[in-house]
């Protein structure tokens, strides 16, 4: 990553009908969520943001950090080659082939490059109570950027035709414990605990039946999840870091009801009264107050509270400071002086020639082209020498000559390149010159101007990128925060640590030692070691701002 790119300090949370591949950008409702798979291309695009999985009543615009809005926001433009990227003005934006860009999402590991379990609230309570209201009302106070909403409503069972039958005349008991999957709710749970991606199921109250397509979320760094049985499974219980009960009055929660289910749930007002007296009145009773007990806060008159919300916000954010979510500030302030070298790292030998090219882009009085000259001739040696550290197997060919050659073959052509946008995308044409028909992923990392932490704000991967070894590229590494980001990513969509290599033409050694220190068995190849990073994070000596000056694009002012 460019290490002085920016992105916006805060960004708004626009989920306009987008986040899906499946159908049609302007078909999707407006409560998309998480992360998106892209099956037209064989390559996989994700969309972060801060959404819930299933069509709730959220307006769109009002969740997430949209509270942090007070500083004036910088333009800046990242170009990528299919796409203008412009982080503070369009979140998410279709490019034609679908592929996803939104806020940005901050790190969900830490400095050892394991993955931070994510906080999660429990919010249980009655019908109509203010569960979802009193939910956005803390994303919104939270100090985190990183929130996902999840309901308990996408895990209503599928109803059979005769079950259905009974619903459609208001008989079929929504409210009773057996109308949820608890099985595919744990497991949906679980896996955003562990950072991994999930497919959660849409519900539709108006058909009573799950939608054709999912929603695919991403644990995040706080993972809110509301329904009217959060409570009722010991295994959910224990999953939840907090719990809180809404408590509101049951006329006010029938009064809400009533308008609610009718103006959007399909309903009619005979049908909301009975429903409510036999089936949602009794099963709160029996199944939903008795779960008060487990509540560590109670919270009366739900949204309306403004105090309750103020202490659990309060509470959440001090656990989160605990868990360590600063990253980039830690990694730059790590000890790592006097400390040998990782095995893992890979230097070039410096040759004249290394050495006369780095001299070349390393001046500042280079000009723009033969900077871009110099650099691509370095990029490629340095591609062709990550490539050398490949497992080779003996083969034995027939010359023109019909005599037989001892050779070697690369042991697998399963290699694939991923670059860090924007620097990395200068190494894309070189690892495609020497790798025929290698398939590109990208990964866009840009820092957060306000915390001076990396943020992903765009993903394309090949599909089955678990089964290649990954040529990882990024023009310099500096702190090493947004390679341990992309690293990150990667372990994410299940590449072996031991088959990821990055490539970069200059790195620091204190990104050297953290990228090292966090994921031992990655590769690391470059073709210079600077010893130091100054107080905005460029490595020194250096090579000043690697994008800008490929990219002949102005400096931005980032102050850490
Ligand atoms: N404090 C409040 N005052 C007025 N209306 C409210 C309040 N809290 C929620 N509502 C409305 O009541 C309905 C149900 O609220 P919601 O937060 O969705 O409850 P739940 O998630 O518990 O079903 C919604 O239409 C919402 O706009
Ligand atoms: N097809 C359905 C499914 C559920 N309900 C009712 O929804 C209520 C839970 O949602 P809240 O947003 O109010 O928490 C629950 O009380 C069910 O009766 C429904 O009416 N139709």
């Amino acid at each position: 990553m460019s290490e002085n790119q920016t992105s916006p300090q805060s960004v708004e949370v626009v989920c306009p009908s987008s986040c899906s591949s499946e159908s049609d950008a302007n078909e999707r409702p407006e409560t998309d969520n998480g992360t998106i798979y892209s099956h037209d291309s064989g390559f996989e695009g994700e969309c972060h943001s801060t959404l819930p999985a299933s069509p709730t009543t959220i307006p769109r615009n009002r969740v997430g950090s949209a509270s942090r809005r007070d500083r004036p926001r910088r333009q800046r433009t990242t170009s990528t080659s299919q796409n203008t990227i412009r982080p503070n003005e369009a979140i998410i934006r279709f490019s034609n082939n679908r592929t996803i860009y939104t806020a940005g999402r901050p790190p969900w590991y830490n400095t050892m490059g394991q993955q931070v379990e994510p906080f999660i609230i429990g919010i249980c309570g009655g019908s109509a109570s203010g569960k979802t209201t009193v939910a956005q009302k803390i994303i919104e106070s939270l100090d985190v950027q990183w929130v996902t909403l999840l309901s308990m409503d996408c895990f209503y069972k599928i109803l059979n035709k005769k079950q259905h039958e009974a619903a459609e005349r208001n008989e079929y008991n929504f409210d009773h414990p057996d109308a949820f999957d608890f099985e595919l709710m744990l497991d949906v749970l679980k896996k955003l605990k562990e950072g991994r991606k999930v497919e959660v199921p849409v519900y539709n109250f108006v058909t009573h039946a799950r939608e054709a397509t999912t929603k695919t979320m991403y644990g995040a760094n706080v993972i809110i999840f509301e329904g009217i049985l959060t409570f009722h499974s010991a295994d959910v219980l224990k999953m939840l870091d907090m719990k809180i009960f809404v408590d509101t009055d049951s006329d006010i929660r029938l009064a809400r009801r009533l308008k609610r289910d009718i103006t959007q749930r399909g309903r009619d007002l005979d049908g909301v009264l009975k429903q409510y007296s036999t089936m949602v009145k009794p099963s709160y009773s029996n199944y939903i107050a008795p779960t008060m007990a487990h509540a560590d806060i109670i919270v009366p008159r739900g949204g309306d509270n403004k105090v309750a919300i103020q202490l659990v916000v309060q509470h959440v954010n001090t656990q989160l400071q605990l868990r360590g979510f600063k990253l980039r500030e830690t990694l730059a302030h790590s000890e790592t002086l006097n400390q040998p070298m990782p095995e893992t790292l890979r230097l070039l030998p410096e040759t004249p020639q290394i050495k006369g090219l780095h001299t070349f882009i390393r001046n500042a009085n280079t000009s723009r082209d033969e900077f871009i000259f110099y650099s691509n001739r370095l990029i490629r040696l340095v591609i062709e020498y990550a490539l050398s550290l490949m497992p080779f197997i003996d083969v034995k060919i027939e010359t023109p000559q019909g005599i037989t050659y001892y050779g070697k073959r690369m042991a697998s052509n399963r290699i694939c390149g991923v670059s860090i946008l924007r620097a990395g995308e200068t190494m894309e044409q070189a690892v495609s010159e020497v790798c025929k028909n290698i398939r590109i992923g990208k990964i866009l990392i840009q820092t957060n101007q306000q915390t001076g932490e990396p943020e992903l704000y765009y993903l394309r991967l090949p599909k089955d990128i678990k089964d290649y070894r990954v040529i990882l590229m990024d023009a310099t590494v500096a702190t090493g925060a947004a390679g341990i980001m992309a690293i990150r990513v990667l372990l994410d969509h299940d590449v072996p640590e031991e088959n990821i290599m990055l490539v970069s033409l200059l790195m620091a050694e204190i990104g050297v030692h953290s990228i090292a220190y966090a994921f031992p068995k990655v590769q690391i190849v470059t073709s210079a070691l600077d010893p130091e990073i100054n107080d905005k994070f460029y490595v020194i000596p250096g090579i000043g701002n690697f994008g800008d000056r490929y990219f002949g694009t102005e400096p931005a002012d980032y102050d850490p």
